[in-house]
């Protein structure tokens, strides 16, 4: 007989997106990001890190201070590393799973890449600037975003 409680496409890729989110070294906000091509085929896995060649340990994590000693001077966010490492990949009418809602400069990548739809986790930036010039620019350019509605499904992994 068919199993009838597998997960759904947007568990699975959700689900892996917050898994590769787990790899970030960010203390307050793990942002992890998967591309999945039309015929639901992954191509690509990101998540906020320093660029290669830069020692997560001699990098700045904090949030406040003089701007060039936090980590916004430097970290990658999710959407561009998974954009990036997508390489050889054609992303044009493809999703991305991400575990939060994309910042103005991602959005602009997300938009270039030809990505067509954007499912996020959490919003909790939503009234910022950044978060509505996304909107903004999605809207303009018929980039289709929805939340993503947890199934409340418990996944174990033991590894
Ligand atoms: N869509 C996004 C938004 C943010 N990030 C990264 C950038 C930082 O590492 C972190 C946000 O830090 P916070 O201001 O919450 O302390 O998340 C991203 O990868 N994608
Ligand atoms: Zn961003």
């Amino acid at each position: 007989m068919k199993r009838k409680d597998y997960i759904s496409w947007d568990e699975y890729f959700m689900g892996i997106a917050l898994l590769t989110a787990m790899r970030s070294k960010d203390d307050s906000s793990q942002v992890g990001a998967c591309i999945v091509s039309p015929e639901n085929k992954i191509l690509s896995l990101g998540y906020n890190g320093m660029p290669i060649g830069c020692n997560d340990d001699d990098m700045p994590w904090e949030r406040e201070g003089d701007p060039l000693d936090t980590k916004y001077m430097y970290v990658c966010h999710a959407e561009l590393n998974a954009i990036l490492n997508s390489a050889h990949s054609n992303l044009t009418g493809a999703r991305v799973y991400v575990t939060l809602f994309p910042c103005n400069e991602c959005a602009k990548a997300i938009i270039q890449s030809g990505i067509k739809e954007i499912i996020y986790y959490s919003d909790k930036y939503h009234d910022e600037p950044s978060s509505m010039a996304s909107r903004r620019l999605f809207n303009m350019t018929g980039v289709k975003y929805r939340a993503y509605h947890p199934s409340g499904r418990e996944l174990t992994l033991t590894v």
